[in-house]
């Protein structure tokens, strides 16, 4: 099996927006949604796609049907934040590895993700970019054994996507180029950066 079959893709996309005051995946960057550029970088290097909406929204995203997946977090973590986004869309789609993305990253490259997916090895259980000394745990990888550890995590009430990667076998990967990890929170970011 090829590297890329053995990679699913997880597009976080069940967040509230409370600081953008509208959701941001339809904020748009050129005319286009934020999300089609996180959907774009992503689809290459994965045999499939959970896109997991809020339940809100979750009818406004346009997808190719064959290869993404509108989904919702799982009802026992239903809005949890990412760490239920993730374990939800690992729920979903069987894979080795899975490539994290947000929806609020207009500027993400393909380069990124080809980092991230030349970085697995041996006994790795993620691959985290660090971009001017910040750990950059939403637009990473991760191996599928950590969704148990994700799941005990929800379960005892954590949110915490730094106690997952204190609990796992995590491989810290140094990035200069700054401009793919702009994200977008506020009004202001977006004025700033748009
Ligand atoms: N599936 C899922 N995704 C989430 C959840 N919370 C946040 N996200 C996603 O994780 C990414 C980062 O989210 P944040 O910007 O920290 O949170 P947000 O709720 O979108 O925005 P704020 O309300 O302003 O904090 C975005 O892509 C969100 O859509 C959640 O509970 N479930």
């Amino acid at each position: 099996m090829s590297k890329k079959n053995e990679v699913a893709g997880i597009l976080l996309a069940g967040g509230q927006s409370r600081r953008f005051g509208s959701p941001k995946a339809f904020a748009e960057r050129q005319g286009v949604p934020f999300y089609q550029y996180s959907l774009q970088v992503m689809t290459p290097f994965c045999s499939s796609v959970a896109l997991v909406a809020h339940p809100e929204w979750r009818h406004l995203f346009r997808v190719d049907k064959n290869k993404i997946t509108v989904i919702q977090d799982d009802p026992s973590f239903q809005g949890q934040g990412p760490l239920a986004g993730i374990f939800s869309g690992m729920t979903t789609l069987s894979a080795n590895w899975y490539i994290i993305l947000p929806v609020d990253v207009p500027f993400i490259e393909h380069w990124v993700l080809e980092r991230l997916v030349s970085e697995i090895e041996g006994d790795i259980q993620a691959i985290i970019p660090v971009v001017s000394g910040k750990d950059q745990p939403l637009i990473a990888a991760y191996h599928c054994s950590v969704k148990n550890k994700i799941k005990n995590l929800l379960i005892n009430g954590s949110r915490s996507m730094q106690s997952l990667l204190s609990e796992i076998n995590v491989k810290k990967i140094e990035i200069n180029r700054e401009r793919a990890f702009i994200n977008i929170n506020s009004r202001d970011d977006y004025d700033n950066h748009l």
